[in-house]
């Protein structure tokens, strides 16, 4: 495996000349232009990262980082700390939102340890652990620089094992409690947003905790200090392994080009270190649903995506991509079987007149 730098500088964008086939096809199916709206969108950016027009979304893969943040001491969250680890060890007996949707949606769990903060072994969990949880954001930077980029590594190797054991989509989903705290400080690091009109509630919290969750951010700002144009920087000031090793699903899908589906707000701010990192990488993700947290939509905003689903979800875990596998293999049905005008009017003349 080559060192971060170098893989980053081997990523290249879609295929444009795919692209505009892909289109051309699209454009000759029997129908109103463009009235297939998302479905024809998403083809033509799978054709662009796959070169070819017919790409089955049958192989699904969903990789899932768990790890614990330092900054829960802060009372930044509604839920004690171990709810990370038990959580994590009921994705793979199936029974959490994940667990189950993945199972519904016939994907491929594959569930790793990044830094969960107790001694874990599981069968089926990856022991990827760079530490037992990030440190306290609010006192000081969550991990070393080389912590940071191993944690994005972890996130490619997991996607290089994928590519070879044949996944024709990715997902990526997350469990950390604490994490939406870890995600804003990201936003708010890269975009100068206002901690007031991006940070959540995350899993829930009182008004008491909720104002006492934005000072902490503010506060995790102020002393860490992140330099907005070194990503790494950011990451390690005022992230977490998890939003690391989501960062590089993301870059690993970009360098090997597979699609790759962003989940809720932790994996969107993930998203957004991989294309501060290098923004082709964008060419490659699609956004399943709109996150119920305000942060995720100012992420869209700088990524310039639109989610395909409103579902008003905020569980995070990887949930929304469990659910939009089929919309991807929906879209090329579309591309794959409809009829073009021309091979329609073999067999009724009339749906020329309809152009
Ligand atoms: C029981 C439970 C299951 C979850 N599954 C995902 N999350 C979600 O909530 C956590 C982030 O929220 P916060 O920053 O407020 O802690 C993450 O683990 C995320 O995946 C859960 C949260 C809870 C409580
Ligand atoms: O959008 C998410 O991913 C999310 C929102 C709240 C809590 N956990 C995750």
């Amino acid at each position: 495996m080559d060192n971060l730098e170098k893989i980053l500088s081997d990523i290249k964008g879609a295929d444009e000349n795919s692209k505009a086939k892909a289109k051309e096809r699209l454009d000759n199916l029997a129908k109103p232009l463009g009235s297939l709206g998302h479905l024809e969108s998403i083809a033509i950016k799978i054709s662009g990262i796959t070169g070819k027009l017919d790409n089955p979304m049958k192989n699904r893969h969903l990789i899932i980082m768990s790890s614990d943040n330092g900054i829960v001491e802060e009372g930044v969250s509604c839920c004690p700390q171990n709810i990370t680890l038990i959580q994590t060890i009921n994705m793979l007996r199936g029974i959490t939102g994940v667990g189950v949707l993945a199972k519904h949606a016939g994907a491929k769990l594959k569930v790793v340890d990044i830094g969960i903060n107790a001694d874990v072994e599981y069968p089926g969990l990856y022991n990827k652990k760079i530490r037992k949880g990030t440190w306290n954001i609010s006192k000081g930077p969550a991990m070393t620089r080389e912590e940071a980029i191993k944690s994005i590594m972890i996130g490619i190797e997991m996607v290089e094992e994928s590519v070879r054991e044949g996944a024709e989509v990715l997902g990526t989903g997350e469990m950390g409690i604490g994490n939406t705290s870890t995600s804003s400080a990201v936003l708010i690091a890269f975009t100068g947003a206002d901690a007031d009109m991006v940070v959540g509630k995350g899993a829930g919290l009182t008004e008491e905790a909720y104002e006492n969750k934005k000072r902490v951010i503010k506060q995790a700002l102020e002393i860490n200090n992140p330099d907005k144009n070194d990503p790494i920087d950011v990451l390690a000031k005022v992230g977490g392994f998890d939003i690391g090793g989501m960062a590089g699903c993301f870059i690993g899908a970009a360098y090997y080009r597979i699609p790759i589906l962003i989940d809720g707000l932790i994996s969107a701010a993930a998203a957004l270190l991989a294309y501060r990192l290098n923004p082709l990488v964008v060419d490659y993700m699609f956004p399943t649903h709109c996150s119920a947290e305000p942060g995720y939509k100012r992420i869209m905003e700088e990524l310039k995506l639109q989610p395909m689903l409103n579902l008003d979800m905020r569980l995070g875990e990887g949930s929304g991509c469990a659910v939009a596998y089929d919309i991807l293999d929906a879209a090329n049905d579309v591309i794959t079987k409809m009829a073009t005008f021309e091979e329609a009017t073999i067999v009724n003349d009339f749906l020329v007149d309809i152009r």
